[in-house]
């Protein structure tokens, strides 16, 4: 249920990152590195609770945009504009929460829900080893007797410099669903952002998945998911989205660890399944010296 008092917004500094997050949604809004972004969100994201935040990572659960069939609403399912429950941290999660279809009972869109669920959601800081990174990690646990047929996605918008001048590595000759076209093919080689976008890649295995842009190298290794969407909705759809300024477009690009349709997720009663992902920062100008 959409919240009925403003969220609050819950601030950490780990070494050079700067994380904030939200009970509502259990949604990480940035994750800054010395001041600049590499989750980006929205200046005109709508922080209110009346609607999902645009920007930082969505979490999408228990069906990806209008569902397999796209005649389910709300858009990505009902944990992402839910308040989430704040659960114990285990090292070296910096923030966890936890959701549950109890917790959501009367909010719109729970007569979809396909059978109960137990979520925890946590967001890790790991200690840098040699680059700094994030660790997102979603467990679904079936509590049912039943098997528990879902989607989920871990909705990261990542910053940068110019999506125009963006490469996205790792899912060369994958196949794939062009959702703005309906047509289904194979991805010939990196992928380029040459307007918009809305590519839900299956994974031939787990993705490894690099973001490349003008100075940094973001590299996603995705853990438990089947497919990585890669969307970025152009100028055109840019303007008529509210909370998007209208050149916001240009400086992020979703990359999407996902399990959705024919690839969603069931997982046997009594079962968990965790979808996670871990980004890592490359800075480009060491990556040139070391050759
Ligand atoms: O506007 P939202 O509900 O946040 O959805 C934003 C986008 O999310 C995903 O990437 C979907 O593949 C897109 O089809 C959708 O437009």
């Amino acid at each position: 249920m959409p919240s009925a008092t403003p969220p609050t917004p819950r601030t950490a500094v780990r070494g050079t990152s700067r994380l904030v997050a939200y009970d509502f949604g259990a949604h990480l809004s940035t994750w800054e590195l010395d001041g600049r972004p590499v989750v980006w969100c929205s200046e005109a994201a709508v922080l209110d609770g009346s609607k999902a935040i645009r920007g930082g990572v969505p979490v999408c659960f228990p069906w990806f945009a209008a569902g397999p069939d796209g005649d389910l609403s709300p858009s990505h399912g009902v944990a992402r504009t839910a308040t989430w429950r704040r659960a114990g941290t285990r090292d070296p999660e910096l923030w966890a929460w936890t959701l549950t279809d109890e917790d959501v009972a009367g909010s719109a869109g729970v007569e979809h829900l396909p059978g109960p669920f137990r979520l925890r959601y946590a967001v890790s800081v790991p200690t840098p080893v040699e680059h700094p990174s994030l660790r997102l990690d979603l467990e679904v646990t079936n509590p049912g007797a039943a098997v528990l047929p879902v989607e989920a996605a871990l909705h990261t918008y990542l910053a940068v410099h110019d999506v125009r001048r963006t490469e996205v590595l790792g899912l060369e000759g994958a196949g794939y669903l062009d959702k703005t076209t309906g047509r289904r093919g194979h991805l010939p080689g990196p992928m380029r952002i040459e307007g918009p976008t809305d590519a839900v890649v299956d994974s031939p295995g787990l993705p490894h998945v690099e973001v490349v842009d003008r100075d940094r190298r973001l590299v996603l290794e995705a853990h438990g998911s089947t497919q990585t969407v890669v969307w970025n909705p152009g100028a055109e759809q840019a303007a008529e989205m509210s909370d998007l300024e209208d050149d916001d477009w240009r400086g992020f690009l979703c990359v999407e660890t996902a399990a959705t349709g024919d690839h969603g997720l069931r997982v046997p009663p009594g079962a968990t399944h965790t979808v996670g992902c871990t980004i890592t920062v490359h800075d480009r100008s060491a990556d040139r010296r070391r050759r």
